[in-house]
C-alpha cells in the first residue's frame, strides 16, 4: 500500500508537461486520465485536486511515469482485486445468497475496474474550497486508502463523519451498483473529501464494477425473498457511468435517476 502511495506521489510531484502527456478526454472508456478537476466542464467552485486514473481491468493500463508506477499499480491492482472478489462472495452470503451469486451476476471475471488517485496539497482556505464535493461512487464498492493525513467524511444522519483510515487498512465504500442490486439493502455512501492546512493527502481509490455490458437492476432472489417492489429501473453499467461523467448528477446521487417514481 505505502508504494503505491509513494508511486502516485511521484507521479504528482512530475513537471506538469511530463503529466500532461497522460491527459485525455472525459470518456468511460478512455484508457487512462488525469487533471485537476472533478468534472471538467462542470466544477462551479474551487477544487484543490490533481488526480489520476487508469482502467486496470479486464485490461491493464497504467501511467508509464515515474519508473516503476506501472509495475506496483499492477501489483496493487491484482492484489486488491483479490480483497474485492473476496468482500463481494462475503455481501452475496450475508444476504442468504450463493457465495457466487454476485460474481456470476455482475459477471466480475470481466468487471470494469478502475484505480484512480487524488492529490490534495495543503491549502491555505480550508472553508472555501473543497478536495471532492459530495458524491457517490458508481461501481459495486470501492476501497481507499490514503496517506497519514485524513480528509475523507462521510454523510451520517444530514451530518458530516470524517472517517479515521489508518495506515494499511482499506475503508470499504458501498456504491451505486451495489445499492441498486440489493434494492436499498446495501446503500451507497455518500461522501466528499476535505482539504487541510497543514500537509499534502493522498488517497488511493479501487473502484469494483460489474463487466462494462451488465445490466443491473434489483435481484430478483432478493425481491421475492423480502416480497419487495423493485426501487429501481435496470441499467446498463456502462450507460450508467456516462451518466455519472456527463454531470446530470452533479452533486446529486446517479441514483437518483434510477429510482422508480412509486420508490421511497
Ligand atoms: O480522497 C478521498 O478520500 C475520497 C476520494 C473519492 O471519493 C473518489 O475518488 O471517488
Ligand atoms: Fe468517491
Amino acid at each position: 500500500m505505502k508504494a503505491m502511495i509513494d508511486a502516485c506521489h511521484g507521479f504528482f510531484t512530475l513537471p506538469d508537461e511530463e503529466r500532461e502527456e497522460f491527459k485525455s478526454s472525459n470518456d468511460v472508456l478512455e484508457m487512462f486520465n488525469c487533471g485537476t478537476s472533478y468534472n471538467l466542464d462542470l466544477d462551479k467552485f474551487l477544487k484543490w485536486r490533481d488526480f489520476f486514473n487508469a482502467r486496470v481491468h479486464p485490461e491493464f493500463y497504467a501511467l508509464s511515469k515515474p519508473a516503476g508506477v506501472s509495475e506496483v499499480s499492477l501489483k496493487f491492482s491484482r492484489k486488491t482485486r483479490q480483497v474485492a472478489l473476496e468482500i463481494t462472495s462475503a455481501i452475496a452470503e450475508s444476504l442468504g445468497l450463493d457465495p457466487s451469486y454476485i460474481h456470476h451476476a455482475m459477471n466480475t471475471d470481466r468487471g470494469f475496474e478502475i484505480l484512480a488517485a487524488n492529490y490534495n496539497p495543503p491549502c491555505p482556505q480550508t472553508e472555501s474550497a473543497i478536495g471532492l464535493p459530495r458524491h457517490t461512487d458508481s461501481g459495486l464498492f470501492t476501497l481507499l486508502i490514503q496517506n497519514e493525513m485524513n480528509g475523507l467524511q462521510v454523510e451520517h444522519n444530514g451530518k458530516w463523519a470524517t472517517i479515521d483510515v489508518p495506515p494499511n487498512c482499506f475503508f470499504v465504500n458501498l456504491a451505486d451498483q451495489m445499492d441498486i442490486l440489493t434494492n436499498g439493502k446495501y446503500k451507497s455512501l455518500i461522501h466528499r473529501a476535505t482539504l487541510n492546512n497543514k500537509a499534502t493527502r493522498i488517497s488511493v481509490v479501487f473502484s469494483h464494477g460489474p463487466s462494462a455490458d451488465t445490466v443491473i437492476a434489483p435481484a430478483p432472489e432478493l425481491l421475492e425473498k423480502h416480497g419487495q417492489a423493485p426501487k429501481y429501473i435496470g441499467m446498463n453499467y456502462i450507460e450508467y457511468m456516462k451518466i455519472q461523467l456527463s454531470g446530470k448528477s452533479y452533486q446529486k446521487s446517479t441514483l437518483d435517476h434510477m429510482r422508480y417514481k412509486h420508490a421511497g
